[in-house]
């Protein structure tokens, strides 16, 4: 470690510049180790120097007993240097599969706390090294030419933009950032607890050698993204109502489609991963048929959920006081709304409905609300001094 040089601002800035435009106030998860609080240190002088401000959310799992006590004064300390902090609590249960809980669970704890403050960009401390473990670890586990490109330096999701400015630094350049910092890093000890396989890799040695490989699969991934949405451009319209409606000449067959069609079929069918590709590539032969809870219609113009599929999306969604279902034989009364939706999407919107007498009161794609349920929910949500009803309005 010694001699490594630290990250300089206006390094950090090279490395930002090119990930923004971006608003005021920038969210960084720290949880207190070398990395990520190296990236706070660096965002917090970058952001200051934009008349900007820096929100260091920690999540706290609650794992080991003094777990809250840690994350308390992690927060106590960065208050200190003036940075805005927040805490989140996760609670998880003990058990099995637990790395990878909390894994999704923090990043689930995160984003929400981005959406909450209205942080449009979430700053995460991956370094070199973990770009390095990552390839390794897809590499034994087989994983394709999209896994093998390992973690993108920025991805999308729906409430924040997650960045990784530091995937190209070596750790030790991160820890060598913190000095002369009065904050000290704790060391996780689940990251030397050699049950995690993470934790095996690490203790493997120097793994350096693997970032040309994933830098060379990124490019490749890039290459064929930017190719990707020049076809999605050329040959899909998407429909905010949860359909695709497809040009089938202007797909094609090729690895273009193949990866295109994976994403419609994720993002139409809503599961959490797509199809295997050797599954596309057969549906694409095929020109329809049913995968990853999408529907290719027989004429190949459309891609439409499942039967069922539309709906599930809602669960834990429905107002107090009615049942989720699809719009069903409905759907020819509210046909007016909606004459550009295929048959089959219209009777399968989610629709919400009285549970005694099964009487229409929601259907949100198509904007209608019944008059009945409209009053309730403006009781529902009436200002102070009493609900606001009908009798406000009358003469
Ligand atoms: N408890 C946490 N609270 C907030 N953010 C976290 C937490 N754990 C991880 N992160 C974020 O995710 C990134 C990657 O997580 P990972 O588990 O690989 O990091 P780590 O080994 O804990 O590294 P470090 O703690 O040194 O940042 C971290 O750099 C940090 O930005």
């Amino acid at each position: 470690m010694a001699g490594a040089k630290p990250v300089t601002s206006a390094e950090f800035a090279a490395l930002m510049g090119p990930l923004g435009p971006f608003s005021d106030l920038i969210a960084v998860g720290c949880s207190g180790g070398p990395d990520s609080l190296a990236l706070t240190r660096l965002a917090d002088a970058w952001a200051r120097g934009r008349g900007a401000s820096v929100l260091a959310l920690i999540v706290e799992h609650g794992l080991r007993a003094e777990s809250a006590a840690e994350a308390a004064s992690l927060a106590a300390a960065l208050t200190a240097q003036g940075i805005a902090t927040r805490i989140l609590p996760l609670g998880l249960p003990a058990g099995p599969g637990l790395q990878e809980r909390a894994r999704r669970a923090r990043r689930a704890a995160l984003l929400a706390a981005c959406a909450e403050a209205g942080a449009l960009h979430l700053l995460l401390g991956h370094h070199a090294g973990d770009q390095a473990e990552t390839v390794l670890f897809r590499a034994l586990r087989g994983s394709g030419e999209a896994g093998l490109a390992a973690m993108s330096v920025s991805t999308v999701a729906a409430e924040a933009l997650i960045l990784r400015p530091l995937l190209s630094i070596p750790k030790d350049r991160l820890t060598a950032s913190l000095e002369g910092w009065p904050i000290r890093p704790f060391q996780d000890p689940s990251n030397a607890d050699p049950r995690f396989a993470r934790a095996r890799l690490r203790a493997a040695g120097d793994t350096s050698g693997v970032l040309a490989a994933g830098g060379a699969f990124g490019r490749r991934r890039n290459r064929l993204a930017a190719a990707v949405a020049d076809r999605l451009a050329a040959a899909v319209r998407l429909l905010p109502e949860g359909c695709a409606e497809v040009a089938p000449l202007r797909l094609g067959q090729d690895a273009v489609a193949r990866r295109l069609m994976g994403a419609l079929i994720r993002a139409v069918g809503g599961r959490e991963h797509g199809p295997a590709e050797a599954a596309v590539a057969d549906l694409l032969a095929r020109g329809s048929g049913s995968l990853g809870g999408a529907l290719w219609t027989r004429d190949g113009r459309w891609l439409v959920p499942e039967p069922g599929a539309a709906t599930a999306r809602f669960r834990g969604k429905v107002p107090a006081g009615y049942v989720l279902g699809s719009l069903g034989a409905d759907a020819a009364s509210l046909r007016g709304r909606a004459r550009h939706l295929p048959a089959a999407v219209l009777a399968g919107l989610p629709a919400f409905r009285e549970p005694g007498n099964g009487k229409l009161a929601l259907v949100p794609h198509l904007a209608y609300l019944d008059r009945e349920m409209s009053v309730r929910l403006t009781t529902v949500f009436a200002p102070p001094g009493g609900p606001v009803t009908e009798s406000h309005f009358a003469e």
